[in-house]
């Protein structure tokens, strides 16, 4: 197995695709043209195009709310998106090469999906940091604050690691990029994440895990080598369950979200995918992740904003006071969990679309195995921030949370030494440092 990295970036400073208009084209063209009837077919022409992009469901920034755009508008833009999207060239390609180039021996070439992401920018950063070739994938979309993204993105890009932009949705993309690098493993963790926003906007979620991840599949059966896959899934499967720590072996038929539900898909899928084509699939279930560069539609995170702005805290509880808990699990060992995950995976077995025999499918919990009470947690931020919260105690609303969470990691441990080394105190001592520094110190903090 190869060594482990730890991820310390605490001091360092998935989902619809971008769509860039192409409008001087058509303009070019329209002066051009002798004709006036040509003209006039082409102004008009640019208007509905212009109209099209610009229309709020549709728009270039791909914004969270698009996603309720019905399924034929957006398999109609993956479409479009072909025409207008800016990959390609031979700068570009070389940028991709150069990126997912490896640099130690035995190093892997991993195509890392959601490389802006929180998870995915850590990740990522520890790979090429111990000699593997890292090209990321990002549709940088606005579920949460892109500009956190694009920091991110230039913090890999310091270490090298270039991020193309485009939707895993994007099979084209995906093939040209297979085509240009035989990667032997990808690490997916693009996803529609947020176990809430699922009742806002379901389609999101659908989109991106579950048809996101088929596309994905699709291509990585068809590739040759067949690449090993190791993909994030979600304590959230889990659902309903109440008996604790969760193990893999319990049942995960009682999703209490959408989100627990496109994730429990994907495991099914991974599943089918493992059977028919022979790819090699590691699903990890994640237990609340936290850290520096995390995300802001998280509890933590946000809390920490607005203790820091002074605004009050929805603190839920369950019926009769229960208490509401979770296995709050360090960014650092999650990173491990990770690599030790793509360590640890064996070759996909087929070739050309054909199974040439059995191939691994695995799914771990990756948790920290200590829950924490959430007015814990706010206790914690309090001390840390020197600021006491206005706490305002609720009733867990009926939105997809569940009561309580707990890992049994030891199926992890045993396949690839998974330890978690972070209590909760050390790893948000570390997030408040990270948080302070990049958006300042100043308690009314505005992002
Ligand atoms: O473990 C997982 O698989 C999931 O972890 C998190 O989901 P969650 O545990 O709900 O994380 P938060 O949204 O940060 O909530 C943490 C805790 O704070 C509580 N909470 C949240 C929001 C709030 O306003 N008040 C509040 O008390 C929640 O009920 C929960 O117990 C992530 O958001 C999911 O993407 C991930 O898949």
């Amino acid at each position: 197995m190869k060594q482990m990295s730890s991820s310390h970036m605490d001091n360092i400073p998935s989902t619809p695709g971008k769509f860039k208009m192409e409008k001087s084209s058509y303009i070019q063209r329209c002066k051009h043209s002798s004709s006036v009837a040509k003209l006039t077919f082409f102004v008009f022409l640019s208007l509905i195009l212009v109209f099209f992009f610009k229309s709020p469901s549709t728009s270039s920034s791909s914004s969270a709310s698009q996603y309720s755009a019905s399924s034929s508008i957006s398999s109609d833009l993956s479409r479009r998106s072909l025409k207008t999207s800016s990959w390609g060239g031979l700068a570009w390609e070389k940028r991709v090469r150069s990126s997912a180039r490896i640099r130690s021996r035995n190093g892997f070439s991993v195509l890392v999906t959601g490389a802006a992401g929180f998870v995915g920018t850590h990740v990522s950063v520890a790979l090429k940091r111990r000699g593997d070739g890292v090209l990321g994938l990002d549709n940088f979309n606005d579920y949460y604050d892109p500009s956190l993204k694009r920091a991110r993105q230039a913090l890999l890009e310091r270490s090298g690691i270039y991020i193309v932009e485009g939707d895993i949705n994007d099979a084209p993309l995906l093939k040209k990029l297979f085509e240009l690098i035989p990667f032997t493993h990808v690490m997916h963790l693009a996803a529609q994440a947020g176990v809430r926003y699922a009742m806002e906007n379901p389609s999101s979620y659908v989109h991106s895990n579950i048809a996101g991840f088929v596309n994905l599949l699709e291509v990585c059966k068809s590739a040759n080598p067949q690449p090993a896959i190791v993909w994030a899934s979600s304590s959230s499967v889990y659902g309903l369950n109440t008996k604790v720590p969760f193990s893999e072996k319990d049942r995960t038929d009682q999703p209490a979200s959408l989100y627990a539900a496109t994730k429990k898909a994907g495991e099914e899928i991974a599943h089918t995918y493992n059977h028919i084509y022979g790819l090699s699939l590691t699903g990890l279930r994640f237990f609340t992740v936290y850290g520096p560069w995390g995300r802001p539609d998280m509890a933590y995170f946000f809390f920490t904003r607005d203790i820091l702005k002074g605004k009050s805290i929805p603190i839920f509880e369950a019926a009769n006071h229960g208490t509401v808990a979770r296995d709050f699990t360090y960014i650092d060992d999650i990173v491990k969990g990770c690599l030790g995950a793509l360590d640890t995976a064996e070759k996909s077995t087929g070739s050309g679309g054909k199974k040439r025999g059995p191939a691994q499918l695995r799914v771990f919990n990756l948790g920290n195995t200590s829950p924490v009470p959430v007015s814990d947690l706010v206790s914690i931020l309090e001390r840390l921030l020197k600021v006491k919260a206005k706490r305002s105690v609720m009733k867990l609303p009926r939105n997809g949370d569940v009561q309580f969470t707990h890992a049994n990691i030891s199926f992890a441990r045993r396949e690839f030494g998974y330890k978690p080394t972070t209590d909760l105190q050390t790893g948000l001592k570390k997030f408040v440092r990270w948080y302070v520094s990049y958006y300042g110190s100043v308690k009314k903090t505005d992002q």
